[in-house]
C-alpha cells in the first residue's frame, strides 16, 4: 500500500523555482488501480517517479508498505525497486540486439538465480502477454504493440507488487493501444498488482474507476463507480 503525505518536489531553473508537486496526499491500496491525467507539465511523471523511487521528494514521505522510500539509502532503494516495482514507459526501451526472451531475462539478473531458470521464467512471462511464439524475435521484427508487450513481460517477470506505467500507449496507434491496455488490465487482475498509470488519453481516463488529476502539482481524486 502506498501512503504519500504532504509530498512536494521543487526544481530550480535558473532563478525560477518550479513546484512540480505541491503538498500531495495520496493513498493507493494493495491491488488498487489509479490512472493519473492532467495537462502538460502538471506533475504526472514527477508523481510516478516518486512512487517508483526514481527520484526523491523535496519534502514529505512516500511510504510503500510502511517504508519511506524518501529516506532509504541509494543501495536499499535500488533493492526495493528491483524486488517490488515494475516500470513500463512510453518508449519501450528494449535492447535492439537482444531477442524478446533475452530482453525479459535482463530484469531477473539483479535478483540472482541460474540462467536456465531465467530463461524459463522469461518464456512464461512472454507467454502470459501472448508472445509465447516470439521468444527469439528481435524488437525490429515486432510491431510497436508487441514490443510494448515485451516491455510489460520484462516489468512483470520478477513478480513485482507494483506496476507503474508512464504513458504506455503514447507511441501506439489505436488498435495497438487497445491491445496493450487489454494486456495491462489482464495482468492487473490476474496478478493482484497495484497498478498506477499516467495517460494523456481521455478515453482511457474516462474509463478509470479511480482518477488522479494533477494540475500545477496539486492532485484531485475522482472515483467513478460506474467505470
Ligand atoms: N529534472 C527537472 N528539472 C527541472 N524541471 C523539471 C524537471 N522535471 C520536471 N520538471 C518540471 O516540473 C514540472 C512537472 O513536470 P512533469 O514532467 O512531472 O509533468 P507532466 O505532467 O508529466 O508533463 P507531460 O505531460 O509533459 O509529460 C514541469 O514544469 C517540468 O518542466
Amino acid at each position: 500500500m502506498y501512503t504519500l503525505r504532504d509530498v512536494t518536489k521543487r526544481y530550480t531553473r535558473g532563478k525560477a523555482t518550479v513546484h512540480a508537486l505541491d503538498g500531495v496526499d495520496l493513498t493507493i491500496e494493495d491491488g488498487g488501480r489509479l490512472v493519473i491525467q492532467g495537462p502538460t507539465g502538471g506533475g504526472k511523471s514527477t508523481l510516478l517517479q516518486m512512487l517508483g523511487g526514481l527520484d526523491r521528494p523535496t519534502s514529505g514521505s512516500v511510504e510503500l508498505d510502511g517504508v519511506d522510500l524518501a529516506k532509504l539509502s541509494e543501495a536499499k532503494l535500488t533493492k526495493v525497486r528491483a524486488e517490488n516495482i515494475g516500470f513500463v514507459f512510453q518508449s519501450f526501451n528494449l535492447i535492439p540486439t537482444l531477442t524478446a526472451q533475452e530482453n525479459v531475462e535482463t530484469a531477473l539478473v539483479p535478483l540472482g538465480g541460474g540462467a536456465a531458470e531465467r530463461r524459463r521464467r522469461a518464456a512464461e512471462a512472454l507467454d502470459s502477454v501472448g508472445l509465447g511464439e516470439r521468444l527469439g524475435h528481435l524488437p525490429s521484427e515486432m510491431s510497436g504493440g508487441q514490443q510494448q508487450r515485451v516491455a510489460i513481460a520484462r516489468a512483470l517477470v520478477k513478480r513485482p507488487k507494483v506496476l507503474l506505467a508512464d504513458e504506455p500507449t503514447g507511441n501506439l496507434d489505436e488498435s495497438m493501444r487497445d491491445e496493450v491496455m487489454e494486456v495491462l488490465e489482464t495482468m492487473w487482475k490476474e496478478h493482484g498488482l497495484t497498478f498506477v498509470m499516467v495517460t494523456h488519453d481521455s478515453a482511457i481516463a474516462r474509463r478509470a474507476p479511480r482518477l488522479a488529476t494533477i494540475r500545477k502539482g496539486k492532485v484531485t481524486i475522482t472515483e467513478n463507480a460506474a467505470a
